[in-house]
């Protein structure tokens, strides 16, 4: 049985695929919100998507602690408390971390997250090329479903697979975690960069000088560096960084044109930037674009001043 929690516009295009498979719970924190999507079969996180009859709604945690695979899919920064808040109720399971962020305190991905919280639980990363809107209407992606448990993880890959999602199995938790958040930083870089007027060209090297230090990174943290290049790494990058469905390439073209953007919005870039700007840090690992971007979006340094400093660098090899 699968759960999925946190009801926002990922679980909820999640559970529409895997309700494709089978029943699925969908578990919303907000009773009230609860009440009305089981209601409505709707949400205004999906607009114009129907809820299938297969996902039964519920604000219970008892309906989640009935499975045995769940889901978490609530930003990145919220979900050591939610381990926290429902240890009882989660332990011993698969727990499949679809965030994309690193902790800001404690400066980790979900699946380190999930170990250090949860030891009886069996930690997994569904990450990759994968916008909600694009998956609740039923369009075909491929994502990496990582487990460091191979047995589970060929479960997770089997259970998980619907229609219209194709994953590839990896034991690599740390790369999949790893490319996911940091490619949300490269994002707002990038939007950044065309809100300004600096054009596609620009653009190009940012996402590649970008991709440089998500692997320099990764690499320096024992990831392995297949995982950076696969659908987690490159091809979620790729796709986050040139599309206007992304709300982080959003949120940089607003910073770039001088605009406001959604406070509401879920934008995991923010916060990872500042993480990953720590963590480059602590770790000594030369990561130029991603600094930049917490300095920017800490309303520290200009986004042209930016530019600027990554352009005056020393000259070196590529
Ligand atoms: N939207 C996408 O296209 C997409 C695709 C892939 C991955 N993701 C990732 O999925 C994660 C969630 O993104 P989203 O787009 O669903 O965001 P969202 O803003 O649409 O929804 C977030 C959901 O999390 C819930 N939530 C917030 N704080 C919580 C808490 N403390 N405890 C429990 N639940 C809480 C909210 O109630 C809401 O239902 C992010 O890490 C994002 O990077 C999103
Ligand atoms: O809207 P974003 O920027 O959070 O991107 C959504 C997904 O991560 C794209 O794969």
């Amino acid at each position: 049985m699968i759960a999925v929690a946190g009801a926002g516009a990922f679980g909820t295009a999640l559970a529409i695929s895997l309700a494709s498979n089978g029943p699925v719970t969908l578990w919303a924190r907000d009773a009230a919100a609860s009440a009305r999507m089981r209601e409505r079969r709707e949400t205004a996180y999906l607009p114009g998507v129907t809820l299938p009859a297969g996902i039964d709604i519920t604000a219970e945690m008892a309906a989640v602690a009935l499975a045995d695979t769940v889901l978490l899919a609530m930003p990145a920064q919220t979900i050591r408390g939610f381990l926290e808040a429902n240890r009882d109720a989660l332990d011993g399971k698969a727990l499949v971390a679809c965030c994309k962020g690193i902790d800001l305190a404690t400066l980790t991905g979900a699946a380190s997250t999930i170990g250090a919280i949860l030891p009886g639980a069996t930690p997994a990363i569904l990450t990759g090329p994968s916008f909600a809107a694009d998956i609740a209407r039923g369009l075909p992606t491929a994502l990496t479903i990582a487990c460091a448990d191979e047995g589970a993880g060929h479960r997770l890959q089997r259970d998980l697979t619907t229609g219209n999602l194709r994953l590839y199995r990896t034991t690599d938790t740390l790369g999949a975690e790893l490319g996911g958040a940091l490619k949300n930083v490269i994002a707002i870089a990038s939007g950044a960069c065309i809100g300004k007027g600096y054009g596609a060209s620009a653009r190009a090297a940012l996402m590649t000088r970008g991709f440089a230090e998500m692997q320099r990174l990764a690499a320096h943290l024992g990831a392995d560096p297949a995982t950076l290049m696969g659908l987690s790494g490159f091809g979620d990058l790729t796709l986050t960084c040139t599309s206007d469905l992304s709300r982080n390439y959003r949120f940089g073209l607003a910073l770039g044109r001088g605009e406001a953007f959604d406070a509401g919005a879920t934008v995991e870039g923010v916060r990872t930037a500042e993480a990953v700007a720590h963590l480059a840090r602590r770790e000594g690992v030369d990561m130029p674009i991603t600094t930049l971007v917490a300095e920017v979006v800490g309303g520290r340094i200009e986004v042209a001043a930016g530019l600027g400093q990554l352009l005056s660098r020393p000259l070196k090899e590529e």
